[in-house]
């Protein structure tokens, strides 16, 4: 189907008692939205001058500007305005701290864009330091020792306006995110099925609800099925269902995910783990919108939207041969990539205060995370991204620590040598066991295990076979292809000593 294109489908409602695993009905709507005012050349920028400098009668506005609301206050005209000391910027700051041209504002969709121009010391957005960024109506930026507040942008007076800064639960002011909000909400008008990829902890079951919720199925329910459950069995009957007596167990007829989401939205998480021997019946599901519950020949109609996640690259692992083309083709139909938070370190702040605000007051053992706090931690890497970044600033608040108290994490991107510790992989404790680290959840911790042993298991095999590819693969029964492809992903050289 092509992008955007709206399928049509069949209803039949059932219901459920006992949802398998990861099914769950969809929460009430929580979102506030921000008003967007259409972006214009002849949009007016207001910008309040706050610095500790005496600029009154020193501030400088070149080509189309007037001075509004006094001396400190001045506005701004066309979409693109330059800040500096220089005297070809549009606004000069008479600040010696501040560079030639330092910062550039640009009005995007009723939105002001932050862009630093290379200036000394750089841009400072709300006690971020920013490089391109979305402002917030009323945000400081900090240039130099100079502040300005900006108040907003509109044509006939209009209010301030901001672009979106979240989407359901979703948060994010970076422009990556913009445009995943706004992929995302074009997306929710239609009944296309929707690829999210990205790292684990970008949001993607957030961004699933949010589609839902953002949907005209909204009144409808939406399911999840894990497609990473431990056997292929469940996993078949978490999408299809039973009837009585399909499998030892199977005492009473059961509806699966497909007749669950019926109206609604399925949503299918860890899709890339989908085993390859159910994923011709997933793809006959999707493109008949029928099925038929284990031990039955009885087709069932369902009407369902289908929402797909997974943290693996689904192109890749068709081109490795452990994902089918025609299903990632069914399912790849609008894709939206989830970007890392390390790439969006101007989203930290929000996040951080978003989650703050969630922490029961029991938990909070100290104050809010100081501006110098959040700029360290939006500087690291996130490996577990917002997930990580949420059980950090908990554990920050239960327990009383400050930024510089926590070590910083080692991005799992840099490739280490095969002998140096993972982060993430639990060293021994005194009784011999890995020691746990919860604070990365669950699937982080499980995936950063399973990693280190596959990465220690293939190095072993590897010395033992003095670095002989074909040795190595036969003495641990794996394909030299295979081998291959795991010493390329561990980073692992070939003939090691
Ligand atoms: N942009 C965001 N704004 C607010 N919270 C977020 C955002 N992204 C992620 N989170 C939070 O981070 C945690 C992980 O999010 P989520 O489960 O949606 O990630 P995921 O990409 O589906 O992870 P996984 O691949 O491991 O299943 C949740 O607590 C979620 O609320």
């Amino acid at each position: 189907m092509a992008p955007g294109a709206i399928e049509s489908l069949s209803m039949s409602t059932t219901s459920s008692p006992g949802l398998p695993r990861r099914v769950r009905r969809a929460g009430p709507r929580s979102e506030t939205r921000l008003k967007c005012v259409a972006a214009a050349p002849e949009a007016r920028l207001c910008v309040e001058i706050l610095g500790e400098h005496d600029t009154t009668g020193g501030v400088g506005v070149t080509g189309g500007v007037g001075a509004a609301g006094g001396a400190r206050g001045v506005v701004l005209t066309g979409p693109e305005v330059t800040i500096g000391r220089g005297a070809g910027c549009s606004l000069v700051l008479p600040d010696p701290t501040v560079s030639e041209v330092h910062l550039v504002l640009r009005v995007e969709d009723g939105a002001i864009r932050v862009i630093d121009a290379g200036g000394r010391g750089g841009v400072w957005l709300d006690g971020v330091r920013v490089r391109d960024a979305y402002a917030r109506p009323d945000a400081v930026v900090g240039l130099g020792r100079s502040r300005l507040r900006l108040r907003g942008v509109g044509d006939e007076g209009e209010a301030p306006s901001g672009p979106r800064s979240r989407l359901g639960g979703l948060l994010g002011v970076s422009p990556a995110m913009q445009r995943v909000f706004a992929l995302l909400e074009r997306a929710a008008r239609t009944d296309a099925t929707v690829l999210l990829e990205g790292e684990t902890g970008t949001g993607k079951e957030l961004a699933a609800q949010a589609l839902h919720e953002e949907s005209p199925r909204a009144g409808g329910v939406l399911q999840v099925v894990d497609c990473s459950a431990l056997s292929a069995t469940m996993i078949e009957d978490m999408l299809f269902g039973h009837v009585r007596g399909a499998f030892t167990g199977a005492i009473a007829e059961h509806p699966g995910g497909f007749e669950e989401a019926d109206g609604g939205t399925l949503f299918l998480d860890e899709i890339g783990e989908l085993p390859l021997e159910l994923q011709p019946k997933l793809l006959r599901a999707i493109e008949t919108r029928a099925i038929c519950r284990l031990g039955s020949n009885v087709p069932r109609r369902v009407d369902v939207r289908i929402v797909a996640a997974t943290n693996r690259s689904l192109a890749r692992e068709v081109a490795e041969g452990r994902f089918r083309a025609d299903l990632y083709y069914r399912l790849n139909v609008v894709r939206v990539e989830l970007p890392p938070l390390r790439e969006r370190p101007e989203d930290v702040q929000a996040l951080v205060r978003h989650i703050e605000e969630g922490l029961p007051a029991a938990s909070q053992a100290r104050a809010p995370l100081s501006e110098d706090e959040v700029d360290l931690l939006s500087r690291r890497p996130w490996p577990g991204n917002v997930r990580e970044l949420r059980n950090e600033v908990v554990r920050m608040h239960a327990l009383g620590l400050h930024a510089l108290e926590t070590p910083t994490p080692t991005p799992t991107k840099a490739p280490a040598a095969w002998s140096a510790p993972r982060p993430g992989v639990a060293e021994t404790g005194e009784d011999g066991e890995p020691v746990v680290d919860l604070s990365m959840g669950f699937r982080l911790a499980r995936q950063q295990q399973l990693d280190a042993f596959e990465r220690r298991f293939l190095a072993e095999a590897l010395r033992r076979a003095h670095g002989n590819v074909s040795l190595a693969a036969q003495s641990i029964g794996v394909s030299r292809k295979l081998l291959h492809r795991a010493i390329a992903r561990h980073a692992l050289r070939e003939v090691d000593p």
